[in-house]
């Protein structure tokens, strides 16, 4: 897991590292200009094309100066800094590299005045206004270049943010903001790149490392994590000699309706394909047939016999995925709350709840959730933006010691210590019926493994995400059945890169 920083830390981790590498500023300020430079380099190679790198005051700016002169170093002719000086205070590091830039006479023009700033269709815009020091709304003449850049037809690379984005807390419904192309950020990607309200600023960006001190960054108390790869494959396990089906675990899935046992069969799938050892399906008898043959491995769970069954042989139980919502639900739900085991709960069975919130309270510690947002905002209230949706999350996390699954293209699992772990993977080529049903199948299938509920979560939505991601590096849509099929194989490579 790596910590992700609110602004004020970020600035912190700098000092740090100017204290402890040691580094003088300006030297970290070339340094992320050299980093932003080889990934412009990388993506956009065309040297002919016109360049304008937009200087604020600050150290943004600062950044900019040194980009543009980097680039003329590296070929790039066409560089032209428009200087957007606006603001009463400049920073230091900006004024150094303004005048290295003037000392050095490096042929490139440096405008001031807004009139000669004639962005064409071909150009790119190289926004280094204002980056992670915003601390107002942008208005002015700030918000005036913003909409003259996002009137352009260039194409706009931002360093670090894009101008008048922030970087954490509530997005604003209206952002006045300029429009990235894409954004080269620095050492940690901003919390809010994770919104999806931040579709309005960043069409996609990259993170780029600048050697800010890493065991420093770790060591911040931060609530914000980012899954990362590494601590899959740590957290993973491979399958042992002499295991057998019962060192796998048993799971149950109650899921299905006559209208929506596709749901059931794709969940219970999902459960077999990441690996349990034996899964039972508790689907309406009307489903059985289907079941049979779709999935002769899996067996079947009369639903009558749920009330008088002792559940303990079942390592991991998931309720809701297609399972309609009336009566024979709602009891269903209510007697296996009733067994005290923890659930993983989906879909419908989520529904229930909210229409049944004095059940809420009834759900066994170490449960998970797994809403998407409507289901979320159906159980704990409308949320007019994301922010305030995964604190409500965290809250509600830590309140009723639950996991909640917050799902998106980025999702957030909100643990109950308060930790709130962002899932890279995914993408939009997942975005069909079922993906979710293949979720709580993967999930389900870690808990009957013997991975605690924390672990199998992220282990679940990582690697559904993982499957999805390289289903998608040569397919436009990439279905739920696709991507449960796929899972033995994404699972084998995680695990043979290891040994
Ligand atoms: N560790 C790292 O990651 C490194 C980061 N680096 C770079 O530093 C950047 C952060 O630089 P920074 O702190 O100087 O802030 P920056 O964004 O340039 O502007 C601040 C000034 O803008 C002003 N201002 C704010 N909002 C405003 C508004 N709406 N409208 C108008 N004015 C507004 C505000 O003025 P004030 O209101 O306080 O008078 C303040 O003085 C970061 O994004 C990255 O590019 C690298 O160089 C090296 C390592
Ligand atoms: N654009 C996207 N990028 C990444 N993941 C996505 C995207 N769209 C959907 N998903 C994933 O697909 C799943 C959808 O869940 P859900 O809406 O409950 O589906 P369903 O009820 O149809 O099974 C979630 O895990 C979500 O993260």
């Amino acid at each position: 897991m790596q910590n992700l920083l609110v602004s004020s830390q970020i600035k912190d981790v700098d000092t740090y590292t100017i204290q402890h590498e040691p580094i003088v500023s300006i030297e970290l300020m070339e340094r992320a200009a050299l980093a932003f430079v080889n990934a412009f380099i990388n993506r956009f190679g065309d040297e002919e094309a016109t360049i304008w790198v937009c200087c604020g005051q600050g150290n943004n700016g600062g950044d900019g100066l040194a980009i543009a002169r980097l680039l003329r170093k590296n070929g790039y002719t066409k560089v032209k800094v428009f200087l957007a000086n606006y603001a009463q205070k400049t920073s230091p590091d900006y004024l150094r590299n303004l005048e290295r830039l003037k000392q050095e006479k490096s042929e490139i023009p440096i405008l001031e005045d807004l009139q000669a700033l004639k962005l064409r269709q071909n150009d790119i815009v190289i926004d280094a206004i204002l980056g992670s020091g915003l601390n107002k709304p942008l208005s002015g003449k700030y918000e005036k270049l913003a909409v003259l850049i996002n009137t352009s037809k260039s194409k706009v690379v931002a360093v670090d943010v894009p101008t008048g984005f922030k970087s954490e807390g509530e997005l604003d419904a209206i952002y006045n903001g300029v429009k990235a192309d894409f954004v080269i950020s620095f050492q940690v990607p901003k919390i809010n790149f994770f919104f999806p309200e931040s579709i309005k600023a960043i069409r996609e960006f990259e993170v780029v490392s600048i050697g800010l001190d890493e065991p420093y960054i770790e060591s911040l108390p931060s609530q914000w994590k980012l899954v990362t790869e590494q601590f899959i494959n740590k957290t993973i396990k491979p399958r042992a000699r002499f295991s057998h089906k019962g060192t796998y675990g048993h799971a149950l899935i109650v899921a299905g309706d006559t209208e929506t046992m596709g749901a059931a069969l794709l969940s219970v799938n999902a459960c077999l394909q990441a690996g349990v050892g034996l899964v039972s399906a508790c689907i309406p008898q009307s489903g059985l047939t289907a079941l049979n043959v779709s999935l002769p491995e899996a067996m079947y769970f009369n639903r009558e016999n749920l009330s008088n069954t002792d559940l303990q042989k079942y390592q991991a139980i998931a309720i809701g995925s297609g399972l309609g919502i009336g009566e024979t639900q709602e009891q269903l739900l209510e007697q296996l709350l009733s067994k005290n085991k923890p659930l993983l709960i989906d879909a419908d069975a989520l529904n229930i709840l909210s229409e049944n919130k004095e059940l809420l309270k009834e759900i066994p510690a170490q449960s998970v959730l797994t809403p998407h947002m409507k289901e979320f905002d159906r159980l704990f209230g409308h949320h007019d933006n994301w922010w305030n949706r995964v604190e409500m999350a965290k809250k509600k996390a830590i309140e009723l010691e639950l996991i909640i699954v917050l799902k998106n293209q980025y999702t957030f699992i909100c643990l109950p210590t308060g930790d709130i772990c962002v899932n890279p993977t995914g993408n939009p080529a997942m975005a069909q019926g079922g993906m979710g049903d293949v979720l709580t199948g993967i999930i389900t299938s870690f808990l009957a493994q013997g991975y605690n509920s924390s672990q199998a979560v992220i282990l679940g939505v990582y690697l559904h995400g993982k499957a999805g991601d390289i289903l998608a590096e040569n397919r436009e849509i990439v279905t739920a059945s696709a991507l449960a099929k796929s899972l033995p194989k994404v699972l084998k490579n995680i695990n043979s890169e290891k040994s």
